[in-house]
C-alpha cells in the first residue's frame, strides 16, 4: 500500500516538476506541489526499503536544456530544505545546535527567482550559468549580461564566483504579460516561471526586452578570502558595488529569527518583487563545513516557506467541460468566497485521479487555495465535517452535450468524448478557428459564437463563411445593428486571407499547435501537398513526431474534413503561405559551403535557413567558395578552404548571425 503510494507520488512530482522546470509552466501552485513532497518525504523516512536515489527527494530538480552549452559547476549547486511552521524550524536549530554551539543565523528574503552563478575573472565577468540539475548548468551568459545590475567589472583579482537569484521584479511581471495577452501568447503563471523562461533564451535580445534584475547572496570561498561569517562575506560582495539584498538581519536566537518573519510577511506585498519565504543561513562558515551537505541541500540552511491563502467552502456540484479536442474537463461549482483578494465561485478538479485522490464529493466543505496567478484549486476535502449526504463521485460516462460514450485511453488521466458531432465540441472548434491565434476573426467572440449556435446559424465551420446570409434574421434579434452586422461581415472576410498557418492552426488538428502547423505550412507552402504527404515523409520534419504525423494523416482521411476543405477553398480562403522574402544579410550573393557535424541545426535546416538570407548553398569547397561554415569535426572541406584562403566561420558565430537576421 505505502510502497504503491511512494510510487504514485513519485509520478505526480515527476511530471509536475516537468512541466515546472522544463516548460516553465507549472499546473498547480507551489503550495500543492509542495504538499505531494512532504509526503513522499515522510513516507520515504517511514519505510527506507523504498528509497531510490533516483526519486525527486534525492536530488535537486531541473534540467539542463541541450539548446544551451553545459557547464559543470564547481561547487554543486544546491536545493534547500523546507520548513513550513515555527515547530519546523526550531527542529532545524536542534539539530544545528548539535554540532554548532549558539548559533547565529543570517536571515534572507527567498526571492522567487532562478538560481544563477556568476564568474569574474581578474575583475571581468566572463561567465553565467543556471543551476542546471546541480552538477551541471546552462551557460547563459550573454543574456545575463543583458541585467543592468549585475556589474560587468568588480574590484577583484584572481577567480571570483559569486550566486545568487535572477528575478523578475513584479511591474516588469506585469507589463510583459499585458504584452503577451494582446499579442495572443499564453501567459506565464508567475514572475519565477517568466524569469526562467527569459534567461533560457536562445536569443538574448529578448531577455534583455524582459527587465530582469537579480540579487546575489553567496560568495564561494569566501574563507579563502579570510572571511569569518557568511555576512562579512555579503558585506565584501556589497563592497565590490555587487547587489546583494539589504533586507536581511543577523539573528542571535530563534525568537529574533521569528519576529523578522513576521516583519517580512507582513511587508512581503509592498516588495517590488515576490519573495515565497525566508532563508536561515547559520552565520559562522567554518560551521558550514561542518555540518556539511545532503544529496539536495545543506545542512546548515532552510527555507521558510510562507502559506498560501486558503479558505473553506461548499462544494455545490461538478460539472464538465469539453473543449473541442472532446477532452473533458471536471469543475467545482462552489458557494462563492473571498480568497486573496478576488471571488472566487468555481475551481478546476483537472481529471477523474484528481477528483480520487483528493477524495472530493458533491456537498463537501473543501479548501481552496489561492496562489499567485494561478487558477483557484481544490487542496483536498475534510471529510470529517461530512453529515451522511456525500455519496463518492462517480465519474460519468456518458458526454452530457451529446450523450456519447466518454472514452479514457490507457496511459491518460482524462477523458475524451470521441464523437466528433458533439455540439459542444464543434462551438469550442468554431471558437478556436475564429481565436486570435488562428483565424483572427475578433468580432465573433466566444459568447457571439455560442448565441448563434444556440439560434441554428453556426452548425459548422463553413457556417461562418456564410452567416451573411442569415443578416435579416440577425438584424431582427435584439443588440445587432446593421453597423456592427457589417464589420462582422468585414472581418470574416478579411479571414479569407490568412496565411496556410493560421488556417491550420485554426482547423484544430490534435496534436497541431501553432509551432507545428508554421512548420507544416513552411515545408509544404500550400495544403494541397501537405494533404498529399504519407506519414513518412511528416515524421521526416523536424518537431513532427509520430504522434503528430499520425494525427495529420487521420485528419485529412477523414471524408468531412476533404469536404471542410474544399468548401472553404470554395469560398475563396487562401490555402498558401507568404512566400519567403529573401533578407538582405552578410551571406546575400555568396557561395556557402556547410561541413561537419552541426549542433544547433540539421544540414537541411541550415541550407534553408542560409537560401532564406540570399545564400547559394553549395557540396563542394573550390575557388568560388566565398564562405565555409564548419561544425565539430569537419575534415578535408575545412583544410582546403583555409589553403585557398576561403574564409571560414564556426557554427556559434553563424548562429549568431542568423539570430541577429531572423528577430529584425
Ligand atoms: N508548482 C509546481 O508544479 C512546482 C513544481 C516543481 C517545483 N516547484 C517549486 O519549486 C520548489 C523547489 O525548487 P527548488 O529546488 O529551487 O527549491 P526552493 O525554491 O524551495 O529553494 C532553493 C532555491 O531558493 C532560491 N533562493 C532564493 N533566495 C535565496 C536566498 N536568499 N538564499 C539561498 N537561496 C535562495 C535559490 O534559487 C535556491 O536554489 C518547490 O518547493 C516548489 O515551491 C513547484
Ligand atoms: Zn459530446
Amino acid at each position: 500500500m505505502s510502497q504503491q503510494r511512494i510510487l504514485e507520488l513519485r509520478k505526480i512530482l515527476d511530471r509536475l516538476a516537468y512541466e515546472y522546470y522544463v516548460l516553465d509552466k507549472p499546473s498547480v501552485s507551489d503550495q500543492e506541489y509542495d504538499r505531494y513532497y512532504q509526503e513522499l518525504l515522510k513516507l520515504e523516512d517511514e519505510f527506507p526499503q523504498y528509497r531510490d536515489p533516483n526519486s525527486i527527494t534525492q536530488r535537486v530538480g531541473g534540467v539542463v536544456l541541450d539548446a544551451f552549452e553545459k557547464v559543470s559547476h564547481k561547487r554543486r549547486m544546491l536545493s534547500l530544505d523546507n520548513a513550513f511552521n515555527l515547530e519546523d524550524l526550531m527542529a532545524f536549530d536542534e539539530r544545528v545546535r548539535q554540532s554548532v554551539k549558539n548559533p547565529e543565523y543570517v536571515v534572507e528574503l527567498k526571492m522567487d527567482g532562478l538560481a544563477i552563478s556568476l564568474h569574474y575573472h581578474n575583475g571581468r565577468f566572463v561567465q553565467a550559468v543556471t543551476r542546471g540539475d546541480g552538477l551541471v548548468g546552462e551557460d547563459v551568459t550573454n543574456n545575463v549580461r543583458t541585467i543592468a545590475s549585475i556589474p560587468m567589472h568588480i574590484d577583484m583579482e584572481g577567480d571570483v564566483e559569486v550566486r545568487g537569484e535572477v528575478i523578475m521584479p513584479k511591474k516588469s511581471f506585469e507589463a510583459l504579460n499585458e504584452q503577451r495577452r494582446n499579442q495572443g501568447e499564453e501567459e506565464f503563471a508567475n514572475p519565477r516561471n517568466a524569469a526562467a523562461g527569459s534567461i533560457r533564451q536562445l536569443d538574448s535580445r529578448i531577455a534583455a526586452s524582459r527587465k530582469l534584475d537579480a540579487y546575489l547572496y553567496y560568495f564561494e570561498g569566501a574563507q579563502q578570502h579570510a572571511m569569518h561569517t557568511h555576512e562579512e562575506a555579503l558585506e565584501a560582495l556589497e563592497a565590490m558595488r555587487i547587489k546583494v539584498n539589504p533586507l536581511r538581519k543577523v539573528c542571535k536566537n530563534m525568537q529574533e529569527v521569528w519576529q523578522f518573519i513576521q516583519e517580512m510577511s507582513e511587508r512581503r506585498n509592498d516588495l517590488p518583487y515576490e519573495i515565497d519565504g525566508m532563508v536561515l543561513k547559520v552565520n559562522d562558515l567554518h560551521a558550514w563545513d561542518l555540518l556539511g551537505t545532503t544529496a539536495k541541500a545543506p545542512r546548515y540552511a532552510i527555507a521558510y516557506k510562507f502559506p498560501a491563502e486558503e479558505v473553506v467552502t461548499k462544494l455545490l456540484d461538478i460539472v464538465l467541460s469539453v473543449g473541442r479536442t472532446g477532452r473533458i474537463t471536471p469543475n467545482a461549482v462552489l458557494e462563492p468566497v473571498r480568497v486573496a483578494g478576488t471571488t472566487v465561485s468555481a475551481a478546476t478538479l483537472h481529471n477523474e485521479d484528481m477528483i480520487k485522490e483528493k477524495d472530493v464529493r458533491i456537498n463537501d466543505d473543501v479548501i481552496i487555495r489561492k496562489a499567485g496567478d494561478i487558477i483557484p484549486e481544490v487542496v483536498r476535502s475534510l471529510p470529517e465535517r461530512r453529515n451522511g449526504t456525500q455519496g463518492i463521485y462517480k465519474f460519468p460516462q456518458i458526454c452530457p452535450f451529446c450523450g456519447s460514450k466518454l472514452v479514457r485511453f490507457a496511459d491518460e488521466a482524462a477523458h475524451y468524448c470521441m464523437n466528433q458531432d458533439c455540439p459542444a465540441r464543434i462551438v469550442r472548434g468554431m471558437i478556436h478557428f475564429a481565436s486570435r491565434d488562428a483565424m483572427n476573426i475578433d468580432t465573433l467572440g466566444d459568447k457571439k459564437i455560442e448565441f448563434f449556435h444556440k439560434q441554428g446559424f453556426l452548425n459548422t465551420i463553413e457556417d461562418i463563411y456564410e452567416l451573411s446570409l442569415h443578416k435579416e434574421e440577425i438584424l431582427a434579434l435584439e443588440g445587432f445593428q446593421e453597423k456592427s452586422f457589417q464589420k462582422m461581415i468585414l472581418a470574416i472576410e478579411a479571414s479569407k486571407e490568412r496565411p496556410l498557418e493560421d488556417l491550420l492552426f485554426g482547423l484544430g488538428i490534435r496534436e497541431v499547435g501553432k509551432k507545428a502547423a508554421r512548420v507544416l505550412a513552411k515545408t509544404y507552402g500550400n495544403i494541397d501537398d501537405l494533404m498529399a504527404a504519407e506519414e513518412a515523409e511528416l515524421t521526416a520534419i523536424k518537431d513532427i513526431g509520430v504522434v503528430t504525423a499520425q494525427s495529420i494523416r487521420a485528419y485529412f482521411a477523414e471524408p468531412k474534413n476533404k469536404e471542410l476543405i474544399a468548401h472553404l477553398k470554395g469560398f475563396g480562403l487562401r490555402m498558401d503561405t507568404d512566400k519567403e522574402v529573401i533578407k538582405e544579410s552578410i551571406f546575400t550573393g555568396k557561395t556557402v559551403v556547410l561541413t561537419g557535424t552541426l549542433q544547433y541545426l540539421k544540414r537541411n535546416e541550415a541550407k534553408a535557413l542560409l537560401e532564406r538570407l540570399g545564400a547559394n548553398v553549395s557540396g563542394s569547397v573550390s575557388k568560388k567558395t566565398d564562405l565555409v561554415i564548419y561544425g565539430e569535426a569537419s575534415g578535408s572541406k575545412l583544410s582546403k578552404a583555409k589553403e585557398l584562403g576561403v574564409a571560414t566561420m564556426d557554427e556559434e558565430a553563424f548562429m549568431k548571425e542568423v539570430n541577429a537576421n531572423e528577430k529584425s
